[in-house]
């Protein structure tokens, strides 16, 4: 909205425009009066002259005062009205394009404030100038392109000199900034005075490097300055003296010679300005381009949710990382129910805070979706995002502000009671009560007034303020001793208790038993999920498990696990046999269903051993393959027999006989389960199958 509004602007091009050729043609007062002076005035003596030319030049230079007010206060006027309706822009515009929103938005603002604007509607004038030089004497009109040409050379031939580091200086300027900042949050940060010294170092070869090439090209930039004044000085001369040779040849008056020597140092300044101004006048051309261009981010289509249920699934996240890279989620699939807690655990770098991050609104997942009850989180307004989730980081920031301030999450109006409420949930309102100023107290005024535990506890009371409905917790237990930790578990069981969903990344086992759900993530991928006993179960007998459908599409995603189960490389043979006996499993699976049938299909891995695994197919239908293996196994005692004369499933089962160490398959209370054990290729200790 305020984008079409900023292409409105250009309305005012026009007035403005007219507005310049008076205040340009004023420029024209002072040497137009000199003229007539010496050239009506001082020959005649006639003073009433004098006071007509005198009237006549004061109401002009009046008439241009006046319109300078008004094209100024234009400008400035303009320059406000920018900054306060790109307001709602910038407030809706996505993060990663705020800044530059805010940048565009500076340097238009500034350049309409700060008379670039003003010097532009200069430039149209210069021919003008030109013209009239040109009727006094065509050698004006000569010695004005000279001059003008000289000082556009002495402009880009300064700027290459000593303009063409400037970028570089200008980063290392930034670098200098960002490493005294870090220096300052070092000791704090990692408690090493050694390495305090090391950012002191490193800010004083940075600042050496800016000296050095600013030193390199000081001359070139003071003798640009320098050739400017002296060109400014010259013109004034070499006007002199054209129009008094001029005069002397009767080619001109002395009033035409003041008045032209006048105007031609005008000119060649004009020129010299717009110059100067020219890659200026060029950013703010641009900066008004991207700011008057229509918006059209979701966020402003987007209509608010009252109400969600607390559901919450997501499907097929994928995080790539780039470079060919592994990504940082991998095909991530799974549904909560309202009121579900979820704990997901696994290794430092296996992409817990990344899906988070993705379930929670944080950061967008580029592939798959996210759905709260039934919305997708990126189409949900931030007004939405901020009432119904709860976010706490794992190194949760309290603000400059009090810890009323904070735990409101900076709301304004906010009823006192809600904050305590929410103080209470979290359980930290008998420590902020216990404080001096208790709620009032000023973080930004009192950094250490908490400890770094106390610090997320407090966070977590802004995460829950708005009673949401979906709470993520980024281990929320982290920082806590086990009175601390035990004050968060009664937290969040009092949410729980509330239907909240949680979803929680933990490392330590404390909060293990508030969780419905476990999800184990490794390398960006399920490596389990279910129940929490029977997660909790698996990984402790070294099981990994994976739901998948039995369809044929899902079967490269079973030899991508299983072969993803092996880490060293001098398993790579060993891996290849693991994912051919895991998709012969697959196979049976698929034959033994009906094409029709959607359903799904559970994977277990386990290393038995060193150079031993096990994989099992767990399915919810029973199995006619139990009977069926005794005919199998008959055949395959058998010293030659052709796996040809089989049928399909029969032929799966002996090929997964003939593979594997054991095989075995159970089927009871409609629970099916294929289970197989595999050796690796050096390490095999039976020469054939047993069964
Ligand atoms: N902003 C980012 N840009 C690029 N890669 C990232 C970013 N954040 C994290 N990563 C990478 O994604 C992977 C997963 O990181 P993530 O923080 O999600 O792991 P984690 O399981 O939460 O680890 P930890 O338990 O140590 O917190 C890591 O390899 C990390 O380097």
């Amino acid at each position: 909205m305020p984008n079409a509004a900023i292409g409105q602007l250009r309305r005012l091009i026009v007035p403005l425009f007219c507005l310049s050729l008076i205040t340009n043609l004023a420029i024209l007062v002072n040497p137009i009066f000199m003229m007539q002076v010496l050239d009506r005035v001082v020959p005649t003596g006639n003073l009433n002259t004098l006071a007509m030319l005198l009237i006549v030049g004061v109401g002009a230079l009046a008439l241009q005062a006046s319109v300078e007010f008004i094209r100024d206060l234009c400008f400035q006027r303009a320059a406000l009205w920018i900054e306060q309706s790109t307001i709602p822009a910038v407030m809706n515009t996505p993060a990663e394009e705020r800044q530059s929103l805010i940048a565009d938005r500076t340097v238009l603002t500034e350049a309409l404030a700060g008379g670039t604007c003003a010097t532009a509607l200069t430039l149209p004038w210069i021919p003008l100038f030109l013209l009239v030089l040109w009727i006094i004497h065509p050698l004006f009109l000569l010695l004005a392109l000279a001059l003008t040409t000289f000082a556009a050379v002495i402009k880009f031939a300064g700027e290459s000199l000593a303009g063409g580091n400037a970028q570089a200086r200008s980063s290392l300027r930034q670098e200098e900034v960002e490493t005294l900042r870090d220096a300052d949050d070092v000791v704090c940060g990692s408690g090493m005075p050694a390495v305090f010294r090391n950012f002191w170092e490193r800010w004083a070869t940075l600042s050496n490097s800016r000296i050095h090439s600013l030193g390199e090209t000081l001359a070139a930039s003071v003798a640009t300055t320098a050739s400017a004044g002296f060109l400014r000085g010259v013109t004034q001369l070499l006007g002199l003296s054209l129009g008094a040779a001029l005069v002397v040849s009767a080619e001109l008056t002395a009033g035409g010679m003041i008045a032209a020597s006048l105007i031609l140092a005008r000119t060649v300044a004009n020129a010299e300005m717009a110059v100067k101004a020219w890659p200026e006048l060029r950013a703010v051309r641009t900066a008004f381009d991207r700011l008057s261009l229509p918006r059209d981010h979701q966020s402003d289509i987007r209509t608010e949710i009252a109400e969600l249920d607390g559901r919450l699934s997501c499907s097929g996240l994928i995080f790539p990382r780039g470079g060919g890279a592994p990504p940082r989620l991998d095909r991530v699939s799974f549904k909560l129910t309202p009121g579900q807690c979820l704990a997901i655990v696994g290794p430092s770098g296996g992409g817990k805070t990344t899906l988070l991050e993705a379930l929670s609104g944080v950061a967008h997942c580029p592939i798959g979706s996210v759905l709260l009850d039934e919305t997708d989180i990126k189409t949900l307004p931030i007004e939405s995002l901020g009432k119904h989730v709860g976010y706490l980081p794992q190194q949760a920031k309290l603000f400059r502000g009090t810890l009323a301030e904070n735990i409101s999450g900076f709301a304004v109006n906010v009823d006192g009671k809600r904050v305590v409420a929410a103080a209470k949930t979290a359980g930290v309102h008998g420590l902020i009560s216990a404080l001096p100023e208790s709620y009032d107290t000023d973080i930004g005024a009192h950094p250490h007034v908490l400890s770094a535990g106390q610090k997320q506890r407090v966070a977590l009371a802004r995460a829950i303020f708005s009673q949401p409905r979906y709470l993520f917790l980024d281990e929320p237990n982290a920082l806590l001793d086990a009175a601390g930790e035990r004050q968060l578990c009664a937290a969040l069981a009092r949410l729980k208790g509330l239907e909240t969903t949680i979803v929680m990344n933990i490392h330590r086992s404390g909060l293990m038993g508030l969780a419905d759900q476990v999800l184990a993530l490794e390398k960006g991928r399920i490596a389990d999920i279910g129940p929490r006993n029977e997660v909790l179960e698996r990984m402790n007998s070294g099981h990994r498990r994976i739901e998948l459908p039995l369809a044929k599409t899902a079967l490269q995603d079973l030899t991508d696990w299983v072969g993803a189960q092996f880490t060293r490389s001098s398993d790579a043979e060993f891996a290849r046999k693991a994912e051919v006996l895991a998709r012969e499993l697959f196979n049976l699976a698929l034959l033994e269903k009906d094409a029709d049938d959607v359903c799904a299909a559970s994977f277990q891995f386990r290393f038995l051993s060193d150079a031993t695994c096990e994989v099992s197919l767990i399915q919810d239908a029973p199995t006619q393959a139990r009977s069926k293996m005794k005919g199998v196994t008959k055949l395959l005692s058998r010293s030659e027999f052709d796996l040809a004369q089989l049928a399909e499933d029969e032929a799966a089962m002996a090929t997964i006989s003939q593979m594997s160490d054991t095989f075995d398959i159970q089927s009871q209370d409609g629970t099916s389960v294929f289970r197989a054990a595999l050796s690796g290729p050096k390490r095999r200790v039976n020469g054939g199958a047993s069964h």
